[in-house]
Protein backbone atom coordinates (compact mmCIF):
# COMPACT_ATOMS: atom_id res chain seq x y z
CA UNK A 1 0.00 0.00 0.00
CA UNK A 2 1.36 3.24 -0.88
CA UNK A 3 1.90 5.29 2.23
CA UNK A 4 -0.35 9.17 1.53
CA UNK A 5 1.47 12.00 0.61
CA UNK A 6 1.89 14.78 3.48
CA UNK A 7 0.22 17.83 2.06
CA UNK A 8 3.47 19.97 0.44
CA UNK A 9 5.42 17.65 -0.43
CA UNK A 10 6.41 16.88 -4.22
CA UNK A 11 6.57 13.26 -5.36
CA UNK A 12 5.95 14.13 -9.09
CA UNK A 13 9.22 13.74 -10.57
CA UNK A 14 9.06 16.45 -13.27
CA UNK A 15 8.05 19.04 -10.89
CA UNK A 16 10.28 18.13 -8.04
CA UNK A 17 13.42 18.50 -10.47
CA UNK A 18 12.45 21.27 -12.47
CA UNK A 19 14.55 24.22 -11.62
CA UNK A 20 13.69 26.94 -9.13
CA UNK A 21 13.72 26.88 -5.23
CA UNK A 22 11.56 24.62 -3.24
CA UNK A 23 11.15 24.58 0.08
CA UNK A 24 13.29 21.96 1.80
CA UNK A 25 10.80 19.89 2.85
CA UNK A 26 9.51 19.51 -0.37
CA UNK A 27 12.42 18.31 -1.61
CA UNK A 28 12.30 15.30 0.26
CA UNK A 29 14.51 16.94 4.15
CA UNK A 30 11.20 16.02 5.89
CA UNK A 31 9.71 12.61 6.19
CA UNK A 32 7.20 12.14 9.52
CA UNK A 33 6.84 8.79 9.09
CA UNK A 34 10.73 7.76 8.88
CA UNK A 35 11.96 5.24 10.95
CA UNK A 36 15.82 5.63 11.59
CA UNK A 37 18.18 2.83 10.84
CA UNK A 38 20.30 0.91 13.31
CA UNK A 39 22.99 2.17 10.82
CA UNK A 40 22.05 5.81 10.58
CA UNK A 41 23.78 8.75 12.56
CA UNK A 42 21.33 10.63 14.75
CA UNK A 43 21.25 13.96 15.73
CA UNK A 44 19.51 15.84 17.68
CA UNK A 45 19.45 19.99 16.81
CA UNK A 46 18.11 22.75 18.86
CA UNK A 47 16.85 25.00 16.75
CA UNK A 48 15.31 29.02 16.63
CA UNK A 49 13.89 30.01 13.82
CA UNK A 50 13.51 33.22 12.42
CA UNK A 51 10.12 34.78 13.42
CA UNK A 52 7.30 33.29 10.67
CA UNK A 53 9.97 30.38 9.92
CA UNK A 54 7.96 27.04 9.82
CA UNK A 55 9.51 24.79 12.69
CA UNK A 56 9.69 21.69 9.97
CA UNK A 57 10.54 23.46 7.56
CA UNK A 58 13.49 24.84 9.85
CA UNK A 59 14.24 21.16 10.60
CA UNK A 60 14.25 20.03 7.21
CA UNK A 61 16.84 22.94 6.10
CA UNK A 62 18.86 21.67 8.70
CA UNK A 63 18.96 18.13 7.24
CA UNK A 64 19.53 19.66 3.70
CA UNK A 65 22.47 21.65 4.68
CA UNK A 66 24.23 18.86 6.96
CA UNK A 67 23.60 16.64 4.13
CA UNK A 68 22.90 17.18 0.03
CA UNK A 69 21.27 19.96 -0.37
CA UNK A 70 21.65 23.39 -1.60
CA UNK A 71 19.26 26.91 -1.65
CA UNK A 72 17.85 25.71 -4.94
CA UNK A 73 17.03 22.44 -7.12
CA UNK A 74 19.77 21.06 -9.26
CA UNK A 75 19.32 18.21 -11.67
CA UNK A 76 22.70 16.67 -10.55
CA UNK A 77 20.67 15.41 -7.83
CA UNK A 78 19.63 12.79 -10.02
CA UNK A 79 22.64 11.47 -11.13
CA UNK A 80 23.02 9.97 -7.32
CA UNK A 81 20.97 7.47 -4.92
CA UNK A 82 19.35 11.18 -3.46
CA UNK A 83 16.51 9.54 -1.95
CA UNK A 84 18.54 7.72 0.47
CA UNK A 85 21.51 10.42 0.69
CA UNK A 86 19.03 12.96 1.49
CA UNK A 87 19.27 13.31 5.54
CA UNK A 88 15.72 13.37 6.58
CA UNK A 89 14.31 15.58 9.46
CA UNK A 90 11.19 13.02 10.78
CA UNK A 91 10.14 14.76 13.73
CA UNK A 92 10.05 18.17 15.62
CA UNK A 93 8.96 18.96 19.13
CA UNK A 94 9.07 22.31 21.51
CA UNK A 95 11.60 22.58 24.14
CA UNK A 96 9.31 22.37 27.01
CA UNK A 97 9.35 25.63 28.48
CA UNK A 98 11.76 28.00 25.88
CA UNK A 99 8.73 29.42 23.45
CA UNK A 100 10.32 29.62 19.75
CA UNK A 101 12.59 26.69 20.33
CA UNK A 102 12.47 23.46 19.05
CA UNK A 103 13.93 19.73 18.98
CA UNK A 104 14.56 19.04 15.97
CA UNK A 105 15.50 15.13 15.34
CA UNK A 106 17.69 13.87 12.06
CA UNK A 107 18.74 11.01 10.55
CA UNK A 108 21.86 10.10 8.39
CA UNK A 109 22.25 7.29 6.24
CA UNK A 110 26.29 5.85 7.01
CA UNK A 111 27.14 6.67 3.38
CA UNK A 112 27.44 10.18 4.03
CA UNK A 113 30.57 9.72 6.03
CA UNK A 114 34.05 8.63 5.72
CA UNK A 115 35.42 6.15 8.21
CA UNK A 116 37.21 7.00 10.84
CA UNK A 117 37.22 10.99 10.43
CA UNK A 118 36.04 13.18 13.10
CA UNK A 119 36.85 15.96 10.23
CA UNK A 120 34.39 14.48 8.29
CA UNK A 121 31.46 14.34 10.61
CA UNK A 122 31.99 17.86 11.63
CA UNK A 123 32.39 19.34 8.46
CA UNK A 124 29.00 17.62 7.69
CA UNK A 125 26.97 18.24 10.58
CA UNK A 126 27.88 21.61 11.78
CA UNK A 127 29.59 22.43 8.59
CA UNK A 128 26.98 24.81 7.01
CA UNK A 129 24.16 24.79 8.83
CA UNK A 130 24.97 26.78 11.78
CA UNK A 131 25.50 30.56 10.18
CA UNK A 132 21.79 29.42 7.77
CA UNK A 133 19.79 32.76 7.88
CA UNK A 134 16.25 31.47 8.75
CA UNK A 135 17.50 29.96 12.02
CA UNK A 136 18.20 32.38 14.54
CA UNK A 137 20.05 30.43 16.39
CA UNK A 138 20.89 26.47 16.60
CA UNK A 139 22.63 23.77 18.42
CA UNK A 140 23.97 20.57 18.21
CA UNK A 141 22.97 19.07 21.35
CA UNK A 142 23.52 14.96 20.93
CA UNK A 143 24.63 12.88 18.60
CA UNK A 144 24.40 8.68 18.07
CA UNK A 145 26.72 7.15 16.52
CA UNK A 146 25.69 3.58 14.97
CA UNK A 147 28.06 0.67 16.14
CA UNK A 148 29.05 0.16 12.18
CA UNK A 149 30.64 3.88 12.19
CA UNK A 150 32.14 3.70 16.01
CA UNK A 151 34.00 0.23 15.14
CA UNK A 152 36.23 2.13 12.26
CA UNK A 153 37.61 4.97 15.47
CA UNK A 154 40.16 3.39 17.39
CA UNK A 155 39.44 5.60 20.39
CA UNK A 156 41.80 6.23 23.62
CA UNK A 157 45.34 5.44 22.93
CA UNK A 158 45.44 3.47 26.65
CA UNK A 159 42.68 4.38 28.14
CA UNK A 160 41.69 4.77 32.19
CA UNK A 161 41.71 0.35 32.86
CA UNK A 162 45.34 0.43 31.08
CA UNK A 163 46.32 3.88 32.58
CA UNK A 164 45.90 2.82 36.27
CA UNK A 165 47.69 -0.34 35.46
CA UNK A 166 50.92 1.43 34.27
CA UNK A 167 50.74 4.05 37.17
CA UNK A 168 49.53 1.18 39.64
CA UNK A 169 47.10 2.99 41.28
CA UNK A 170 43.67 2.03 42.08
CA UNK A 171 40.69 2.66 44.39
CA UNK A 172 40.69 6.46 44.40
CA UNK A 173 40.74 9.41 42.29
CA UNK A 174 44.13 10.37 40.87
CA UNK A 175 45.24 14.12 41.42
CA UNK A 176 46.67 16.44 39.59
CA UNK A 177 47.69 20.10 39.49
CA UNK A 178 48.08 22.72 36.62
CA UNK A 179 51.28 24.74 37.27
CA UNK A 180 51.01 28.56 38.10
CA UNK A 181 51.42 31.34 37.35
CA UNK A 182 50.51 30.20 33.62
CA UNK A 183 53.46 32.09 31.97
CA UNK A 184 56.44 33.72 32.37
CA UNK A 185 58.18 31.01 34.95
CA UNK A 186 61.70 30.37 33.68
CA UNK A 187 62.53 26.64 33.26
CA UNK A 188 64.12 25.81 36.33
CA UNK A 189 61.76 27.48 38.62
CA UNK A 190 58.72 25.66 36.75
CA UNK A 191 60.37 22.37 37.39
CA UNK A 192 60.37 22.95 40.94
CA UNK A 193 57.10 23.47 40.80
CA UNK A 194 56.87 20.10 39.45
CA UNK A 195 58.95 18.15 41.80
CA UNK A 196 57.14 20.57 44.49
CA UNK A 197 53.62 19.21 43.82
CA UNK A 198 54.69 15.74 43.25
CA UNK A 199 56.81 15.25 45.85
CA UNK A 200 53.43 16.33 48.14
CA UNK A 201 51.52 13.63 47.16
CA UNK A 202 50.11 14.23 43.69
CA UNK A 203 50.14 11.98 40.83
CA UNK A 204 50.47 14.20 37.84
CA UNK A 205 51.64 17.58 37.34
CA UNK A 206 50.25 19.78 34.32
CA UNK A 207 50.74 22.23 31.74
CA UNK A 208 48.70 25.03 31.01
CA UNK A 209 46.52 25.24 27.74
CA UNK A 210 48.82 28.35 26.92
CA UNK A 211 52.44 26.89 27.66
CA UNK A 212 54.10 26.64 24.57
CA UNK A 213 57.62 28.03 23.47
CA UNK A 214 57.44 31.47 24.07
CA UNK A 215 60.68 33.76 25.10
CA UNK A 216 60.96 32.94 29.04
CA UNK A 217 61.16 29.59 28.70
CA UNK A 218 61.76 27.45 25.37
CA UNK A 219 59.60 24.50 25.16
CA UNK A 220 62.70 21.90 25.34
CA UNK A 221 64.24 23.54 28.51
CA UNK A 222 60.59 23.09 29.99
CA UNK A 223 60.51 19.58 29.03
CA UNK A 224 64.14 19.37 30.46
CA UNK A 225 63.65 20.82 33.91
CA UNK A 226 59.79 18.82 34.30
CA UNK A 227 61.27 15.56 33.46
CA UNK A 228 63.70 15.97 36.20
CA UNK A 229 61.23 17.20 38.37
CA UNK A 230 58.77 14.23 37.65
CA UNK A 231 62.06 11.72 37.92
CA UNK A 232 63.55 12.86 41.61
CA UNK A 233 59.70 13.22 43.07
CA UNK A 234 59.19 9.36 41.45
CA UNK A 235 62.38 8.39 43.54
CA UNK A 236 61.69 10.26 46.94
CA UNK A 237 58.34 8.84 46.82
CA UNK A 238 58.46 5.56 45.05
CA UNK A 239 55.05 6.22 42.88
CA UNK A 240 55.15 6.11 39.11
CA UNK A 241 54.68 10.46 38.50
CA UNK A 242 53.86 12.42 35.61
CA UNK A 243 53.51 15.81 34.12
CA UNK A 244 51.81 16.68 31.28
CA UNK A 245 54.25 17.90 28.63
CA UNK A 246 52.22 20.34 26.42
CA UNK A 247 53.15 19.39 22.84
CA UNK A 248 50.91 21.92 21.20
CA UNK A 249 52.85 23.60 18.14
CA UNK A 250 51.88 26.18 15.61
CA UNK A 251 52.59 22.81 12.83
CA UNK A 252 51.84 19.01 13.09
CA UNK A 253 55.74 18.83 12.76
CA UNK A 254 56.68 21.06 15.94
CA UNK A 255 53.67 19.02 17.83
CA UNK A 256 55.25 15.90 16.56
CA UNK A 257 58.59 16.76 17.18
CA UNK A 258 57.65 17.94 21.00
CA UNK A 259 56.23 14.44 21.49
CA UNK A 260 59.09 12.43 20.47
CA UNK A 261 61.18 14.92 22.81
CA UNK A 262 58.66 13.72 25.34
CA UNK A 263 58.99 9.97 25.22
CA UNK A 264 63.04 10.33 25.17
CA UNK A 265 62.69 11.65 27.99
CA UNK A 266 61.10 8.83 29.26
CA UNK A 267 57.84 11.08 29.89
CA UNK A 268 54.34 8.66 30.31
CA UNK A 269 52.01 11.39 29.18
CA UNK A 270 51.35 14.29 26.63
CA UNK A 271 49.09 16.75 25.97
CA UNK A 272 47.52 18.70 23.52
CA UNK A 273 44.66 21.75 23.50
CA UNK A 274 41.42 21.15 21.99
CA UNK A 275 42.58 24.18 19.43
CA UNK A 276 44.72 22.04 17.72
CA UNK A 277 41.87 20.66 15.88
CA UNK A 278 40.41 17.29 14.72
CA UNK A 279 42.97 16.04 12.69
CA UNK A 280 45.66 16.81 14.39
CA UNK A 281 44.14 15.18 17.65
CA UNK A 282 43.79 12.26 15.57
CA UNK A 283 47.09 12.20 14.27
CA UNK A 284 48.76 12.45 17.42
CA UNK A 285 46.43 10.09 19.31
CA UNK A 286 47.63 7.60 16.46
CA UNK A 287 51.15 8.57 17.15
CA UNK A 288 50.57 7.78 21.01
CA UNK A 289 49.01 4.41 19.97
CA UNK A 290 52.50 3.63 18.55
CA UNK A 291 54.48 4.91 21.04
CA UNK A 292 52.52 3.93 24.57
CA UNK A 293 52.11 7.14 25.96
CA UNK A 294 48.91 8.69 27.51
CA UNK A 295 47.30 11.75 25.46
CA UNK A 296 45.86 14.36 28.12
CA UNK A 297 43.36 16.54 25.94
CA UNK A 298 43.07 20.12 27.64
CA UNK A 299 39.45 21.22 26.30
CA UNK A 300 41.22 24.79 25.57
CA UNK A 301 38.45 26.83 23.98
CA UNK A 302 35.64 24.31 24.00
CA UNK A 303 33.47 27.16 25.62
CA UNK A 304 33.13 29.17 22.64
CA UNK A 305 30.92 26.85 20.89
CA UNK A 306 29.24 24.64 24.03
CA UNK A 307 28.66 27.16 26.58
CA UNK A 308 25.36 29.00 25.45
CA UNK A 309 22.41 26.81 25.60
CA UNK A 310 20.78 27.95 22.41
CA UNK A 311 23.63 27.96 19.51
CA UNK A 312 26.64 25.80 18.98
CA UNK A 313 27.68 22.00 19.96
CA UNK A 314 26.79 20.65 23.37
CA UNK A 315 29.84 19.32 25.00
CA UNK A 316 28.47 15.86 24.98
CA UNK A 317 29.35 15.87 21.47
CA UNK A 318 32.65 17.13 22.01
CA UNK A 319 33.35 14.41 24.52
CA UNK A 320 32.00 11.73 22.23
CA UNK A 321 33.88 13.04 18.85
CA UNK A 322 37.03 13.03 21.58
CA UNK A 323 36.67 9.85 22.59
CA UNK A 324 36.24 8.02 19.35
CA UNK A 325 39.14 10.64 18.08
CA UNK A 326 41.02 9.01 20.76
CA UNK A 327 42.22 11.06 23.56
CA UNK A 328 42.51 9.25 27.46
CA UNK A 329 42.33 12.31 29.66
CA UNK A 330 39.30 14.69 28.98
CA UNK A 331 38.84 17.54 30.98
CA UNK A 332 34.98 17.93 31.44
CA UNK A 333 34.11 19.99 34.35
CA UNK A 334 33.84 20.16 37.98
CA UNK A 335 30.62 21.39 38.84
CA UNK A 336 31.90 23.09 41.79
CA UNK A 337 34.47 25.28 40.93
CA UNK A 338 34.92 28.46 38.80
CA UNK A 339 34.03 27.70 35.48
CA UNK A 340 30.47 26.89 33.84
CA UNK A 341 28.95 23.25 34.66
CA UNK A 342 25.55 22.38 36.11
CA UNK A 343 25.93 19.11 38.06
CA UNK A 344 23.88 16.50 36.45
CA UNK A 345 24.68 17.82 32.75
CA UNK A 346 28.59 17.51 33.51
CA UNK A 347 27.92 14.35 35.06
CA UNK A 348 26.40 13.42 31.52
CA UNK A 349 29.67 14.47 30.07
CA UNK A 350 31.54 11.77 32.56
CA UNK A 351 29.37 9.48 31.64
CA UNK A 352 30.15 9.36 27.98
CA UNK A 353 33.97 9.50 28.94
CA UNK A 354 33.44 5.99 31.18
CA UNK A 355 30.53 4.02 29.99
CA UNK A 356 30.33 1.09 28.11
CA UNK A 357 26.58 1.69 27.08
CA UNK A 358 25.42 5.32 27.55
CA UNK A 359 21.61 4.78 28.21
CA UNK A 360 19.10 7.70 27.99
CA UNK A 361 19.08 9.91 30.96
CA UNK A 362 17.65 13.17 29.99
CA UNK A 363 17.88 14.64 33.49
CA UNK A 364 21.75 14.55 32.05
CA UNK A 365 21.53 15.76 29.05
CA UNK A 366 21.71 12.29 27.35
CA UNK A 367 18.68 11.66 24.63
CA UNK A 368 20.47 8.61 22.74
CA UNK A 369 21.11 5.19 23.55
CA UNK A 370 25.09 5.10 22.47
CA UNK A 371 27.12 1.51 22.30
CA UNK A 372 30.90 2.19 22.49
CA UNK A 373 31.45 -1.30 21.15
CA UNK A 374 34.22 -2.07 23.71
CA UNK A 375 36.05 1.15 22.84
CA UNK A 376 38.42 2.43 25.85
CA UNK A 377 37.47 4.71 27.66
CA UNK A 378 38.55 8.28 28.91
CA UNK A 379 39.67 9.19 32.15
CA UNK A 380 37.88 12.40 32.69
CA UNK A 381 39.50 15.37 34.84
CA UNK A 382 38.09 17.48 36.90
CA UNK A 383 39.38 21.18 37.11
CA UNK A 384 38.82 24.76 37.27
CA UNK A 385 38.84 26.42 40.64
CA UNK A 386 38.57 23.73 42.83
CA UNK A 387 40.39 23.21 46.41
CA UNK A 388 40.84 20.65 49.41
CA UNK A 389 37.43 21.96 51.10
CA UNK A 390 35.19 20.77 48.01
CA UNK A 391 36.74 17.03 48.58
CA UNK A 392 33.60 15.25 49.41
CA UNK A 393 31.48 17.31 46.81
CA UNK A 394 33.74 16.20 43.83
CA UNK A 395 34.13 12.35 45.18
CA UNK A 396 30.31 12.13 45.29
CA UNK A 397 29.69 13.67 42.23
CA UNK A 398 32.34 11.79 39.87
CA UNK A 399 33.48 8.36 41.79
CA UNK A 400 36.52 7.14 41.76
CA UNK A 401 37.61 7.05 38.00
CA UNK A 402 38.13 10.85 37.06
CA UNK A 403 41.39 13.37 37.69
CA UNK A 404 40.93 16.25 40.51
CA UNK A 405 42.84 18.57 39.67
CA UNK A 406 43.30 21.61 42.03
CA UNK A 407 46.08 24.11 40.41
CA UNK A 408 45.42 27.24 42.53
CA UNK A 409 44.17 24.82 44.88
CA UNK A 410 47.77 23.30 45.50
CA UNK A 411 50.34 26.25 44.58
CA UNK A 412 48.17 28.77 46.53
CA UNK A 413 48.68 27.21 49.73
CA UNK A 414 50.10 29.80 52.33
CA UNK A 415 52.44 27.29 53.34
CA UNK A 416 54.10 26.16 49.70
CA UNK A 417 52.62 23.72 46.81
CA UNK A 418 54.24 20.81 48.91
CA UNK A 419 51.73 21.52 51.94
CA UNK A 420 49.28 22.31 48.80
CA UNK A 421 49.74 18.77 47.65
CA UNK A 422 49.83 17.26 51.00
CA UNK A 423 46.27 18.99 51.96
CA UNK A 424 44.72 17.67 48.53
CA UNK A 425 46.35 13.92 49.46
CA UNK A 426 45.07 13.96 52.89
CA UNK A 427 41.83 15.03 52.29
CA UNK A 428 41.23 13.03 49.10
CA UNK A 429 42.24 9.57 51.11
CA UNK A 430 40.47 10.63 54.75
CA UNK A 431 37.64 11.06 52.35
CA UNK A 432 37.82 7.71 50.64
CA UNK A 433 38.01 6.15 53.57
CA UNK A 434 35.08 7.71 54.83
CA UNK A 435 32.76 6.63 51.73
CA UNK A 436 34.29 3.11 51.82
CA UNK A 437 33.26 2.87 55.87
CA UNK A 438 29.72 3.87 55.22
CA UNK A 439 29.79 7.09 56.06
CA UNK A 440 27.67 9.57 53.99
CA UNK A 441 30.26 12.15 52.57
CA UNK A 442 27.55 14.51 50.78
CA UNK A 443 26.46 15.32 54.33
CA UNK A 444 28.81 14.91 56.83
CA UNK A 445 31.87 15.92 54.52
CA UNK A 446 32.93 18.91 56.21
CA UNK A 447 33.20 17.11 59.04
CA UNK A 448 35.07 14.19 57.69
CA UNK A 449 37.37 17.04 56.66
CA UNK A 450 37.46 18.60 60.01
CA UNK A 451 38.22 15.69 61.33
CA UNK A 452 41.61 14.71 59.28
CA UNK A 453 42.96 18.35 59.37
CA UNK A 454 43.28 17.64 63.79
CA UNK A 455 46.18 15.76 62.17
CA UNK A 456 47.61 17.65 59.24
CA UNK A 457 48.56 21.02 59.74
CA UNK A 458 48.36 21.67 55.54
CA UNK A 459 45.03 20.29 55.01
CA UNK A 460 43.59 22.86 58.17
CA UNK A 461 45.47 26.26 56.59
CA UNK A 462 43.94 24.80 53.10
CA UNK A 463 40.44 24.77 54.73
CA UNK A 464 40.99 28.00 56.41
CA UNK A 465 42.48 29.89 53.65
CA UNK A 466 39.76 28.53 51.05
CA UNK A 467 36.84 28.50 53.39
CA UNK A 468 34.57 31.32 51.82
CA UNK A 469 35.41 31.03 48.28
CA UNK A 470 32.35 29.94 45.97
CA UNK A 471 31.53 30.55 43.12
CA UNK A 472 27.48 30.71 42.90
CA UNK A 473 26.36 31.62 39.51
CA UNK A 474 23.47 30.63 37.19
CA UNK A 475 24.20 27.66 34.75
CA UNK A 476 23.98 28.65 31.07
CA UNK A 477 23.60 25.18 30.18
CA UNK A 478 21.18 23.08 32.23
CA UNK A 479 19.19 20.24 31.01
CA UNK A 480 15.34 21.42 30.10
CA UNK A 481 14.30 17.91 31.63
CA UNK A 482 15.55 18.74 35.84
CA UNK A 483 16.56 21.04 37.22
CA UNK A 484 19.00 20.96 39.68
CA UNK A 485 20.45 24.32 42.05
CA UNK A 486 24.17 24.87 41.16
CA UNK A 487 26.90 23.64 43.50
CA UNK A 488 28.81 26.71 45.09
O1 LIG B 1 44.09 26.19 34.54
C1 LIG B 1 43.10 25.56 34.74
C2 LIG B 1 42.59 25.39 36.13
O2 LIG B 1 43.39 26.05 37.09
P1 LIG B 1 42.93 26.23 38.61
O3 LIG B 1 42.87 24.86 39.22
O4 LIG B 1 43.98 27.09 39.27
O5 LIG B 1 41.59 26.91 38.59
C3 LIG B 1 42.48 24.91 33.58
O6 LIG B 1 42.83 25.55 32.39
C4 LIG B 1 41.01 24.70 33.65
O7 LIG B 1 40.91 23.45 34.23
C5 LIG B 1 40.27 24.62 32.32
O8 LIG B 1 38.91 24.37 32.47
P2 LIG B 1 38.19 23.00 32.08
O9 LIG B 1 38.84 21.91 32.86
O10 LIG B 1 36.77 23.21 32.45
O11 LIG B 1 38.39 22.83 30.62
MG1 LIG C 1 44.22 26.70 32.44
Amino acid sequence: MNKPVEEGVITDAKKRYSAGVLKYRQMGYWDADYIPKDTDVLCLFRITPQDGVDAIEAAAAVAGESSTATWTVVWTDRLTACDSYRAKAYKVDPVPGIPGQYFAWVAYDIILFEEGSIANITASLIGNVFSFKPLKAARLEDIRMPVALVKTFKGPPCGLVVERERLDKFGRPLLGATTKPKLGLSGRNYGRVIYEGLKGGLDFMKDDENINSQPFMHWRDRFLYVMDGVNKAAAATGEVKGSYLNVTGATMEDIYERAEFAKELGSVVIMVDLIIGWSAIQSIANWARKHDMIVHMHRAGHGTYTRQKNHGVSFRVMAKWLRLAGVDHLHTGTAVGKLEGDPMTVQGYYNVCRDSYTRQDLARGLFYEQDWCDMRKVMPVASGGIHAGQMHQLLDLFGDDVILQFGGGTIGHPDGIQAGAVANRVALEAMVKARNEGRDIKQEGPRILQQAAQFCGPLRQALETWKDVSFNYASTDTSDFATTPSVA
